[in-house]
């Protein structure tokens, strides 16, 4: 049988920094093996809300209330290094090291628990994301922007995590590019199985990739639907502002190609 990625739940989640609210206190259950996205202006606080999942809020000095729990396993009760081993985390500056091959990237999860990753199952991770075996010699500043960002990916992967965090992993790639690697993320997400959440700001993006696409604004969710309802205008007005960017901007291409 295909594995299925843990639900996450949020129960009456806040999170302030001092006197800015970044998250209002909200409650919201991610369906395991579902892909969603994350959409909403800047500061809305799509990247707080994401960083709550694998505790890298608290290293930014949050002020937190209410829980979230994977797979019904509150977050606080996991030591932060085992939870955040089984959850894949990509953002947009890649961070590869970059005194270190491809290679020993993607086997740095492994490394600091004193073990090795074999050639072979670098190798695998690689294919995952499309790459020649090869680039495991290579240094990550031979990569292109694009290739860098795929082995994140992998490296992200590399733990055989069942969730996976995006925060704006394509944000510095060109289209072509950007557009070849969503779409290798989200057939990775359906082969694994995987939890996934895609922070965006990219509406059509989130419309074409996800299960169901959530509007922040002001550390709210003020949209909630799939991208079906959203595309056919039936989201609410905060939707539909953002869905009507790429729907106008089809329309006049779609002029000018008369
Ligand atoms: N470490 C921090 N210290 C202080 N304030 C913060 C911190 N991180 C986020 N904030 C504030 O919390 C609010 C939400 O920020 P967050 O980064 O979650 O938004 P976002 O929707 O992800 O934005 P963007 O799309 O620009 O990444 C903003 O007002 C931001 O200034």
């Amino acid at each position: 049988m295909k594995p299925t990625g843990p639900e996450i739940r949020f129960v009456g989640l806040g999170r302030r920094f001092g006197e800015t609210v970044a998250v209002e206190p909200l409650d919201l259950t991610i369906a395991g093996g579902s892909f969603v996205a994350l959409v909403g202006a800047s500061g809305s606080g799509k990247s707080t809300l994401l960083r709550s999942i694998n505790r890298l809020d608290e290293a930014a000095g949050a002020i937190r209330s209410g829980s979230v729990s994977i797979g019904g396993i509150a977050v606080d009760d996991i030591p932060a290094s085992e939870l955040r081993r089984g959850i894949g985390y990509v953002f947009q500056s890649v961070g590869l090291f970059p005194h270190m091959t491809v290679g020993e990237n993607i086997a740095i999860g492994r490394r600091i628990r004193g073990e090795r990753m074999p050639e072979n199952e670098i190798a695998g991770q690689l294919e995952l994301v499309d790459l020649p075996a090869d680039f495991a010699k290579r240094m990550p500043d031979a990569l292109s922007g694009g290739q860098q960002q795929r082995v994140g990916v992998a490296r992200a992967l590399a733990e055989r995590p069942q969730v996976l965090l995006l925060d704006e992993p394509f944000g510095a790639l060109d289209p072509i590019t950007r557009d070849a690697l969503a779409r290798r993320v989200r057939a990775i997400h359906d082969r694994l199985g995987l939890t996934t959440i895609l922070v965006t700001h990219d509406m059509a993006e989130a419309l074409l990739l996800a299960d169901r696409v959530l509007v922040m604004d002001h550390g709210r969710i003020v949209a909630d639907a799939a991208p079906r309802e959203l595309a056919a205008g039936r989201a609410g007005p905060a939707a539909e502002a953002l869905v009507a960017v790429p729907r106008n901007q089809a329309r006049r291409l779609a002029d000018l190609a008369r």
